[in-house]
């Protein structure tokens, strides 16, 4: 039942209330779609679109597929409305460690805490070790083979 014209605002059980073959809507990102007319042209097949509406926010969903331009520019003849105080998720996100302020290969790595791990005590040790035998060589040239 695309309404249009008239841009409604709905929440996301609104769009639940509205995932049946006869009547589907779903919600991406801040705004409603109408897909009921869509649903069996839609190359991704009408169930993951009834999927997608029955779990009340399609955004992921519809992000995860990676949809191309043309269909991102389809979507506005769908359009019926938008979810009533949206709150985007990267703003929830971006708060978190790792989150969408961190770069792509590192969001959702853990962020290590302090300096970097000090050396092991082998590490002082082995310069030692080798100044010793060098003293040594020295000490056997020198004393030993001389007397
Ligand atoms: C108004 C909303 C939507 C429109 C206009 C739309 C349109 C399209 C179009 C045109 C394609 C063909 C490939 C492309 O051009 O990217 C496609 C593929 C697809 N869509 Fe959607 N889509 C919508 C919503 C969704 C949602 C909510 C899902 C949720 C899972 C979804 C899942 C898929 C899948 C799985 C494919 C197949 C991808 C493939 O086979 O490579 N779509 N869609």
């Amino acid at each position: 039942m695309a309404d249009e014209g008239s841009k409604k605002l709905f929440s996301h059980s609104d769009v639940v209330g509205h995932a049946s073959r006869k009547d589907c809507w779903v919600a991406i990102h801040d705004k409603v779609y109408d897909v009921t007319k869509f649903l069996e042209d839609h190359p991704g097949g009408e169930d993951v679109l009834l999927h997608a509406s029955a779990s009340g926010d399609a955004t992921e969903a519809f992000e995860d597929v990676g949809h191309s331009t043309s269909a991102i520019s389809m979507m506005n003849s769908y359009l019926i409305g938008s979810i009533k105080d949206y709150v985007p998720p990267s703003a929830s996100k971006a708060a978190t460690i790792g989150g969408n302020d961190a770069p792509p290969n590192f969001r959702g790595m853990p962020r290590k805490k302090g300096p970097p791990a000090p050396n092991t005590f082998l590490d002082f040790l082995l310069p030692l070790f080798v100044l010793g035998l060098a003293f040594a060589a020295w000490y056997y040239l020198t004393f030993i083979t001389k007397s």
